[in-house]
């Protein structure tokens, strides 16, 4: 299925202060996560809060037509009746992930190693993103792929029928990489070992101990070494998915450029491989207080309590902090606009291969919206314009690209003009309560 529907436009007008709670959707990575491994495991497995974004329905759709039984009992409880690993049955259709990166990658590692046939496809967005850095290492298991030119979607996978144990390297600090590369090697006899040279976001490697899976993780000087054993039964799980981090970052940098807000967020991971942005805030000068650390659903979680910041200043954000806030650039790069001095985001060419090209969607818009931006391949340069300052009255193109989309948006709510989206579609794929959420704490956004 397609992540969106029709092209929908949307205008953010100058808010008034942000007031109230902004309870976010479960994490939209641990709620894919919780599908696949329910699937994976012998028995039932019970989820609580996940999020009923397209891309996850995306996912629910695809183990479904793998062989797994999967059911809504609620809003966001959901069971997996699991098929246990190399369970899957062949599809009889082509498996479409919509809008969604990590949907392919992850069900691409899972059937891997496993002797049966699927296509796959995705929308306009996903069939422009590079599968080569997930096939070339299941190839070393003995999966074969055959996809369009640059390694792209369409593509059928033919999984091993003799699958081998892999030692590989990530090229790339990618959380999908390394959770393809581990989903394979559930089904491969004996030990996978996956290498990482930065830490990215560790939730295979939480749950799929959870699950049972015989999973360590040694720090040594070439990085993480991730080493899982083959062919384990995974035991079914009860799974709290704790409120996305990544979707808090909305309310979270509206209020602080938003003047006289003052909202409350609950529940905000304090996962040290996912909170880059929250630190990153913190040493700008925002206000915003750390209460009430504690554990749900297996993460560190706190909750924030946000204040308009009149003196956030720009900073160098530093490079090595990038896998760990690797969505939430383009929302940071709104801030900074809104902060006095230049912010420097270097080591961020991955996000020239996410749903768009985010440093150029971010940079063209901003642009539009008055802002003054520097790039290279690698970086991305914000020259604020302090509280207020931003001209704004421009019109945003988002490339099918849920957080371009929420990002504008975001900004049109501080900026002197309004500022319209052409498409806000998207939003669905991860957030799908984006819009009455923000309104419910005092903005204006409205749909044309
Ligand atoms: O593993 C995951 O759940 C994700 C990993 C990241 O992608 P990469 O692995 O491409 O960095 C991130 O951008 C994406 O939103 C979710
Ligand atoms: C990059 C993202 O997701 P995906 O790679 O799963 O499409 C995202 O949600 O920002």
């Amino acid at each position: 299925m397609s992540g969106h529907g029709e092209a929908q436009g949307m205008i953010s007008a100058k808010s008034g202060p942000l007031k109230g709670t902004a309870s976010v959707p479960g994490d939209k990575s641990i709620s894919h996560r919780a599908l696949i491994f329910g699937a994976m495991a012998v028995g039932e497995t019970k989820i609580t809060g996940l999020l009923e974004g397209q891309d996850v329905l995306d996912t629910a759709a695809a183990m479904r037509a793998f062989g797994a039984s999967v059911s809504r009992h609620g809003e966001g409880a959901w069971t997996v009746a699991g098929v246990g690993v190399g369970g899957f049955r062949e599809p009889e259709n082509v498996i479409d992930c919509g809008n969604s990166g990590t949907g392919v990658r992850l069900i691409m590692g899972t059937m891997a190693t496993t002797p049966i046939t699927a296509t796959f496809t995705g929308d306009a967005s996903l069939r422009k993103r590079p599968m080569g850095r997930v096939t070339d290492p299941l190839s070393l298991f003995g999966c074969q792929a055959y996809g369009r030119q640059g390694g792209r979607l369409p593509m059928v996978l033919v999984g091993a029928a003799d699958p081998v144990p892999v030692r590989y390297t990530l090229p790339v600090a990618s959380a999908q990489v390394k959770s393809a590369v581990l989903l394979a090697g559930l089904n491969a006899p004996g030990e996978t070992v996956v290498i990482e040279r930065e830490p990215t976001r560790d939730h295979s490697e939480r749950m799929l101990i959870g699950f049972g899976a015989d999973l360590s993780v040694e720090r040594s000087h070439e990085g993480h070494v991730i080493t899982l054993k083959g062919r384990p039964e995974l035991r079914p799980q009860t799974v709290a998915v704790p409120r996305d981090p990544s979707s808090a970052a909305f309310p979270v940098c509206a209020a602080l450029i938003t003047e006289g807000s003052e909202i409350f967020v609950p529940g905000v991971s304090q996962n040290l491989t996912r909170n880059g942005l929250y630190l990153t805030l913190v040493e700008m000068g925002a206000l915003i207080g750390f209460e009430n650390p504690r554990e749900e659903g297996g993460e560190p979680v706190a909750d924030l309590r946000v204040r308009f910041s009149p003196d956030l200043r720009g900073i160098e954000v530093p490079p090595e902090r990038a896998p760990s806030m690797i969505d939430e650039y383009p929302v940071l790069s709104v801030v900074a606009a809104f902060a006095t001095g230049t912010t420097v985001m270097r080591g961020v060419k991955e996000l020239r291969v996410k749903e768009s090209d985010r440093i150029d969607a971010m940079a063209r818009g901003l642009e539009a919206c008055g802002v003054r931006i520097e790039e290279d391949e690698d970086t991305l340069i914000v020259h604020g314009m302090g509280p207020g300052g931003m001209p704004g009255g421009a019109t945003c193109r988002t490339h099918l690209d849920h957080r371009i989309a929420m990002s504008f948006l975001v900004a049109g709510m501080a900026a002197q003009r309004e500022i319209a989206v052409d498409d806000g579609s998207p939003i669905v794929t991860s957030f799908p309560i984006f819009e009455g959420l923000m309104n419910g704490l005092g903005a204006a956004i409205r749909r044309g």
